[in-house]
């Protein structure tokens, strides 16, 4: 007798698999392997050979600069654009051969607005909750994203910060075993960033799988298991974020205010020991920032052996951000992968 095995009948092979990985047997499923994946808009190279695994259950943070890649990727997952090379698959299925089935069972907050102006805020999650087959409220959606009092007002009228909100309530739409959020926090104040973190907590404690974009690694510290740092359509780093945290080390972040500095200056500070990373940020007069493990007089030194004239400087223990700002940045960090 030959069994053919239905998207459905995957999806809960994959749940089984999962619960017995847990139990020590077979590894967690990836919720999404990308393997080898390159993406040209022409003579652009947007991704190259980028390759990443997040396991289901996981927070997954994915943090890079503008234009890094990170949207390309998110297009790619949901099969909204085709890559030039390379294998994707989501929930265990081909990203593009079962796209259908991903999308109905991934939650997605696109970047920028995509809200209607004349829908309300009702109509909005109808349709969400419509497309999906799902059955949940509209009302319930909308307290849990703190915009109840605005359900039958039209999205048109909407701050930034509003639409963000209805689109989240979107996206929670059928609980989803995967949730894409681009940019989630675009728009939001500090409160409004502060909610979507707790949503993205609860969604994961309801056994969601987070994949969560940014170009601020303060907003994924807090929430995210796992960070993957993008630069350029490379994967730089990809580790916890304790281990990312471990990578600094005692390590800290001088910044020294010069008269002038030049490529040549950089090369010769970043090749001194101890030092991981010299940037310089353009200003009225320019500012070196660099990260050290050791002595901060090696640094000085340098600088005044170069006839560089120290107007003042600073020292604070290297914070996340800095971690992330030393893979971004031009001549920083080498890779780091666990
Ligand atoms: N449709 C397109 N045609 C041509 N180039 C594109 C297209 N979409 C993206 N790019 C380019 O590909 C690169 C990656 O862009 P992408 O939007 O994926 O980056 P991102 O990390 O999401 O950036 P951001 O944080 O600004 O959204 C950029 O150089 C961008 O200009």
């Amino acid at each position: 007798m030959a069994f053919i095995l239905g998207p459905t009948d995957v999806y809960y092979a994959s749940r089984v698999t999962n619960l017995i990985g847990n139990a020590g047997v077979t590894p967690p499923m990836s919720a999404i392997r990308v393997d080898g994946l390159t993406k040209s808009y022409g003579q652009l190279l947007a991704l190259s050979d980028l390759s990443f695994e997040v396991e289901e259950g996981e927070v997954f943070g994915f943090l890079g600069p503008n234009g890094a890649g990170k949207s390309t990727t998110i297009n790619i997952l949901l099969d909204f654009i085709r890559p030039t090379t390379g294998r994707v698959e989501v929930l265990g299925l081909d990203a593009q051969a079962h796209s259908r089935t991903i999308r109905s069972r991934t939650g997605v907050l696109p970047e920028g607005v995509e809200t209607y102006d004349r829908l309300t805020a009702r109509q909005h999650l109808e349709f969400a909750i419509e497309s999906k087959g799902a059955a949940d409220d509209p009302l319930a959606l909308l307290e849990r994203v703190g915009l109840e009092d605005a359900i039958d007002k039209k999205a048109g009228g909407f701050s930034k910060g509003m639409s963000q909100r209805l689109m989240l309530a979107m996206a929670l739409v059928g609980e989803p075993d995967l949730l894409i959020l681009d940019e989630p926090s675009t728009g939001l104040d500090p409160n409004g960033a502060r909610e979507m973190r707790d949503i993205v907590r609860e969604e994961n404690a309801r056994g969601a799988t987070v994949f969560f974009s940014s170009h601020i690694m303060e907003q994924v510290e807090a929430v995210c298991d796992r960070v993957g740092i993008l630069r350029e359509g490379e994967m730089v780093a990809i580790d916890t974020v304790s281990g990312l945290r471990e990578s600094v080390g005692d390590g800290t972040t001088l910044r020294v205010t010069v008269d002038r500095v030049d490529d040549d200056d950089l090369q010769a500070v970043r090749s001194l020991p101890d030092v991981s990373s010299a940037t310089s940020e353009d200003g009225q007069p320019p500012t070196l920032v660099v990260q050290v493990d050791g002595s901060k007089t090696a640094v000085l030194g340098e600088l005044e052996e170069r006839g560089i004239d120290v107007q003042d400087f600073s020292t604070r223990e290297a914070s996340l951000e800095d971690v992330f700002q030393s893979y971004t940045a031009d001549g920083g960090t080498e890779v780091h992968a666990r």
